[in-house]
């Protein structure tokens, strides 16, 4: 049994609290906000993010980060990636010993475009930081909480990190946890799904169909592994579950909130609206920023992260966007396969 801190009391966060506890760990949520901490110890739920689940008592949230903090070696960072590096300094000013934190985000930073652990080696002095685990994968927190099959990935600059928080999360139920040791491939993928799943949102949304969608879910997995290569990722872990796999369930699910609100520009609402209605948080918006720059920067083609940067943070219309994917110049499918160095 392990005592773990969760930090972030939003759907993910809670969720993956569920499998730690059922695991048999002692689990510390800690959230920023007293009335939802209270309501998490007072009547075991989290209503908001996780309505009608009756949450472990195993789980015990946690308002001061201080006392979250005290004894615990594995920190579980669930929090949207834009406060990432709020949290972070707070952890920093708490903790004592080294920590392992695992973070289950799924985002770049626009600007300086960096991944989550990236982010965390900024961020935390050395020594307080063990190690740094990534897990990811297609899995809807709603799911999770209902118990659901799923299966997610691990992974690390230390496999045996990894393969510790593995054993943390495996639950041979209904949580099967494999791992990778590409962990740019593993972060890029869950990051760069999200773009594809807004612009999947909005086809469904303008009325396109099926045809529509496999067009953008196979050749958005093309740029995703193109931009993921020249970074240096595996292509084939764009084959695996933290790409293809996340892609399917994100682009695919009305639990996605990345889809939603793509959905919701698809029939015409405006993105401020959208934002401000959802509740949580959409990370695609940000990762397509973030994704345009790098693409730039890198030399990569990303037809569809371009096209949806124009629609998200210069005006243009959802229709137009689709039509000028269409009216791009000839090219050939395998040409990108070419182009990728295994
Ligand atoms: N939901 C899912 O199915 C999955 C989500 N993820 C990823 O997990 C990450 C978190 O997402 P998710 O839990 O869904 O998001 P939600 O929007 O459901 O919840 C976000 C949580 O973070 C809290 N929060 C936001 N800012 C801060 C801050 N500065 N300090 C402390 N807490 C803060 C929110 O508090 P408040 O309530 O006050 O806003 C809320 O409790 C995202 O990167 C997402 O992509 C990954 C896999 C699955
Ligand atoms: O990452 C997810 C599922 O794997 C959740 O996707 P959304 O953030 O779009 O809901």
């Amino acid at each position: 049994m392990e005592q773990v801190a969760v930090l972030g009391a939003g759907s993910w966060g809670t969720a993956l609290s569920i499998v730690l506890a059922d695991n048999g760990h002692a689990v510390r949520l800690w959230g920023h906000r007293k009335e939802q901490i209270d309501e998490i110890n007072e009547k075991h739920t989290n209503e908001q993010y996780l309505p009608g689940i009756q949450l472990p008592e195993a789980i015990v949230g946690f308002f001061d980060l201080q006392k979250a903090l005290e004894g615990v070696e594995v920190v579980v960072l669930a929090v949207p990636t834009k406060a990432i590096r709020e949290v972070l300094q707070k952890v920093r000013q708490c903790a004592k010993e080294p920590l392992t934190i695992v973070s289950v985000s799924k985002g770049i930073e626009p600007d300086t475009n960096k991944r989550i652990s990236e982010i965390i080696e900024e961020e935390m002095p050395a020594h307080l930081l063990k190690d740094v685990v990534v897990l990811s994968g297609p899995s809807h927190a709603e799911e999770v909480s209902l118990r659901h099959p799923t299966t997610v990935t691990v992974s690390s600059k230390n496999m045996e990190a990894a393969e510790k928080i593995q054993d943390l999360f495996m639950n041979h139920q209904y949580f099967r946890v494999y791992t990778n040791p590409d962990l740019i491939g593993v972060e890029i993928g869950g990051a760069l799904k999200n773009i594809i799943a807004l612009a999947a949102g909005i086809t469904d949304g303008l009325g396109y169909g099926d045809n529509a969608k496999a067009a953008l879910m196979t050749r958005g997995l093309a740029e995703m592994a193109r931009l993921g290569s020249k970074l240096g990722a595996n292509p084939l872990t764009f084959a695996g579950l933290t790409g293809i796999g996340d892609l399917i369930v994100t682009c695919t699910s009305v639990h996605s909130r990345n889809w939603r609100a793509g959905n919701l520009l698809g029939k015409g609402h405006c993105l401020d609206e959208v934002l401000a209605n959802m509740g949580m948080v959409v990370e695609g918006v940000r990762t397509t920023k973030a994704a345009y720059q790098l693409a730039q920067k890198m030399q990569v083609e990303m037809p569809i992260t371009n096209v949806l940067y124009d629609v998200l943070f210069n005006g243009k219309d959802v229709k137009s966007a689709v039509d000028s994917l269409m009216a791009r110049g000839k090219t050939s499918e395998l040409e990108d396969l070419v182009n990728i160095s295994l």
